[in-house]
C-alpha cells in the first residue's frame, strides 16, 4: 500500500563551472549530480545554460533539440542513474518546427522520464549604461506557458532567471499548491549583488513557500560573469543555505511542515482582499 507520508526532500543545487566544451559540461554535470545523489539528494538542480557559455552569440551554435538531442539524453540518464528528480538547468533549444531558439529547462523523474519543460517566458533584455547591456531577444524567443510539475514531494513551480523578477508566476504557483519555486539562473556581477537574494526572499516571503536558485560558477575569463550564490530560501523568507561564486553543491533538507506552520502563524492566505483586487491565479490569460 502506498504511504501517504511524503518522502523527506533533500535538495541539491549544482553550481557548475561551465566551459565552452559542451561534452565536458555534460560530463561535469553528470559527476556532480551523481555525487549529490550519493549524499542523499533526491531533488537536484542544475544552473541556467549549463551546457553552453551564456551569451546571445553562443545560443545558435549550441542549440539542439529537446526531443532527441545529446543534452536531454544525458540529463535523462543522470536522473535515472541518480534515482532523483532533476531540474535540468537550461539549455539553448532549437525547435525543429518553428526554427526558433528558446532558453529551456527540462525536468525528469527518478526513472529518467521527462515530466516537464519550461521555456523562459521573460527574456533578459536590460541596458544599464556603463555596466551591462544584454538582449536575449537578439537570438532567443520567449516561451508561452507557466510551468509546474508533480513530484513525490508535491508540486513545484519552475522559472528561469529573469522570470524571478516577475511576482506573478510564483504567486500563481503558490496559490495552485506548489511548495517551491525553483529558478535555474545566471545573474551577473552588476545585478547579482543588488537583486539576486532580495528577489528570491521576496518571492518566498510573499508566497510563504520555498524558493531555490541555481547559478553557474563565476568564470572571469568568460564574456559573462555569473554572480553564483546559488541559494535556498524558506517560507519565512529566511536564507537556509547559500554559497559564494565558485563551483560547489548547496544542500538543504526541506522541512515541508514549515509552510503550514508559517502560514498558520501569519495567515496571509485567509486575509487577502479579493473584493479589492483580483486573484491572479483565477484570471485566465
Ligand atoms: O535580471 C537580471 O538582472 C539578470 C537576469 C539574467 O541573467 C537572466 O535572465 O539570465
Amino acid at each position: 500500500m502506498a504511504s501517504s507520508v511524503p518522502k523527506a526532500c533533500k535538495l541539491a543545487l549544482i553550481q557548475l563551472a561551465v566551459t565552452a566544451d559542451k561534452e565536458a559540461n555534460l560530463g561535469n554535470a553528470r559527476s556532480h549530480v551523481l555525487e549529490a545523489a550519493s549524499r542523499g539528494a533526491n531533488l537536484i538542480v542544475l544552473p541556467e545554460c549549463f551546457n553552453s557559455p551564456y551569451g546571445t552569440g553562443y545560443f545558435p551554435e549550441y542549440a539542439e533539440s529537446i526531443k532527441d538531442g545529446p543534452s536531454v539524453k544525458a540529463l535523462s540518464a543522470m536522473a535515472k542513474d541518480a534515482k532523483a528528480y532533476l531540474i535540468g538547468g537550461s539549455i539553448p533549444e532549437r525547435d525543429a518546427t518553428d526554427g526558433k531558439i528558446y532558453n529551456t529547462c527540462t525536468i525528469y523523474n527518478p526513472d529518467g522520464e521527462m515530466i516537464g519543460t519550461h521555456r523562459k517566458v521573460h527574456l533578459f533584455n536590460i541596458d544599464v549604461p556603463g555596466k551591462i547591456r544584454f538582449q536575449e531577444s537578439e537570438t532567443l524567443s520567449p516561451g508561452n506557458k507557466l510551468t509546474q510539475v508533480d513530484t513525490d514531494f508535491g508540486k513545484i513551480g519552475v522559472g528561469i532567471c529573469y522570470d524571478m523578477r516577475f511576482p506573478e508566476p510564483a504567486m500563481i504557483a503558490a496559490r495552485e499548491g506548489c511548495f517551491a519555486m525553483i529558478y535555474p539562473g545566471a545573474f551577473n556581477t552588476t545585478t547579482g549583488p543588488l537583486h539576486w537574494e532580495l528577489l528570491q526572499r521576496a518571492r518566498a516571503l510573499d508566497n510563504q513557500m520555498f524558493v531555490a536558485t541555481c547559478s553557474p560558477a563565476r568564470d572571469m575569463s568568460a564574456s559573462y560573469h555569473a554572480w553564483g550564490h546559488s541559494s535556498v530560501v524558506g517560507p519565512a523568507g529566511d536564507v537556509i543555505q547559500t554559497t559564494e561564486e565558485k563551483q560547489d553543491i548547496v544542500y538543504a533538507d526541506l522541512d515541508l511542515s514549515k509552510i503550514a506552520e508559517f502560514r498558520q502563524n501569519i495567515p496571509l492566505g485567509d486575509q487577502r482582499r479579493f473584493d479589492l483586487y483580483a486573484d491572479i491565479s483565477k484570471v485566465n490569460p
